[in-house]
């Protein structure tokens, strides 16, 4: 049996527990992929604590121990029922990558921090598996914003010294990944480009009973907004230069509701708008720092959206290919949870797993902390 890892992602859509079991050597290869449920009510409560609105006011202290306790029990039965979906043994794992949940992700500052929960302890403790996790801290500890971290992941897997691609993740937030035609990751650089799907699914949950715009539909049936899209694009996000990462501590409700004040506009012009406004400002950031980009290369559940793919090759000025990362072997909604299954193995073979010109930390470093399975000398 080959060496296997597994990557467990819940990411800032709140959508479910993405789980990947990889191998890497002599290649990498996904052997199993499984999608966990979020419960409602915990969904719930993790947004009341992301915008700490709970229900009954209990402290937040108690409130995030708790979550971080749920979590780490959720996450461990994802990875249980992955192995029993796969008839994988437990044993064949040598070590799970769990990203665990961002919370809150404050980069920048005297004190920068990027909180994820999940206890992984738990994790290592019902599945008697090498848990990694809490990715971000080492590289914030060396100076950077602790995020994104999948660009290493995406030059080990679609770098080549023949071609300029770029690699768009379009999750609850979109980050992009430049790899210039070079075998050397030095070269490589990346950031989060703002908003992925996050202002899309809050919008279009407000009028239909759905999590998301299925294939873009509600909004290829509005007009984009041109006056409210340009009052979105020069949030001061844009602006800034990379290293810089961002979330729903940014983008989300309040501030979409800050800009909404036309009530001419109906329901599908806004979601028309919030999609061009996510397709300009990642077809911006790749043609302003990549224009001779020939390749783009989309993953994350944004993909799927045609709409927004439509926008997004409508407004960018490089003549790039624009595909999926399913061309190249790997399914747009499995790239983030193979991305913590590569990264433990990284740290497993104490290798770095961040890259400084990405993150902007001082240097390369091992990331994360390791749980073991169980002490060999019991
Ligand atoms: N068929 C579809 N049509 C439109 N949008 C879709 C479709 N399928 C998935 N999505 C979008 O993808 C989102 C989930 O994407 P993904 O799982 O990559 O997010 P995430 O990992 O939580 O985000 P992040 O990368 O910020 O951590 C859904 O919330 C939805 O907006
Ligand atoms: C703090 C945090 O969870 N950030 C996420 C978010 O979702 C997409 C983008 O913003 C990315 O920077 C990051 O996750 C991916 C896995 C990353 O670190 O590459």
């Amino acid at each position: 049996m080959k060496e296997l890892f597994l990557g467990l992602m819940s990411g800032t859509s709140l959508d479910g527990i993405d789980t990947c079991i990889a191998a890497f050597d002599p290649q990498f290869e996904i052997v199993g992929t499984h999608k966990g449920d979020l419960p409602d009510d915990l969904r719930r409560e993790l947004i009341a604590l992301i915008h700490d609105t709970s229900p009954d006011r209990r402290g937040m202290l108690a409130r995030i121990g708790e979550l971080d306790a749920r979590l780490g029990e959720l996450f461990a039965q994802t990875v249980l029922d992955a192995l029993e979906q796969h008839a994988i043994p437990s044993t064949a794992i040598r070590a799970i990558g769990s990203h665990g949940q961002t919370v809150w992700h404050q980069p920048l500052g005297a004190y920068p921090f990027s909180l994820q929960i999940g206890d992984a302890a738990r994790i290592a403790e019902r599945t008697n598996i090498t848990t990694v996790a809490d990715f971000r801290r080492r590289d914030i500890a060396a100076g950077g914003q602790g995020a994104p971290l999948v660009p290493a992941f995406h030059a080990a897997m679609f770098q080549t010294p023949t071609e300029a691609r770029a690699v768009v993740n379009i999750g609850g937030m979109a980050n992009i990944t430049l790899l210039p035609p070079s075998e050397d990751t030095a070269s490589v650089s990346g950031f989060d480009t703002g908003p992925g799907n996050i202002l899309l699914d809050i919008h279009i949950q407000r009028y239909r009973a759905s999590a998301y715009d299925q294939d873009g539909a509600f909004a290829a049936s509005g007009d984009c907004d041109e006056a409210l899209l340009d009052v979105l694009l020069h949030d001061p996000y844009f602006a800034l230069p990379p290293p810089k990462s961002t979330g729903r501590e940014h983008f989300n409700a309040a501030w979409l509701d800050q800009h909404l004040n036309n009530p001419r506009l109906s329901p599908a012009d806004v979601q028309a708008t919030l999609t061009e406004f996510t397709a300009r400002s990642i077809a911006a950031a790749v043609d302003t720092y990549f224009s001779h980009c020939q390749r783009l290369l989309i993953c994350g559940g944004g993909a799927h959206n045609n709409e927004l793919i439509r926008r997004l090759s409508a407004n960018l000025r490089s003549t790039c290919v624009i595909e999926s990362t399913s061309a190249y072997g790997i399914e747009p909604d499995w790239i983030e949870a193979s991305a913590f299954a590569w990264l433990a193995r990284q740290t497993l073979l104490l290798r770095p797993g961040n890259l400084p010109r990405v993150t902007g930390a001082s240097k390369s470093v091992i990331l994360g902390a390791i749980h073991p399975a169980s002490s060999p000398y019991q």
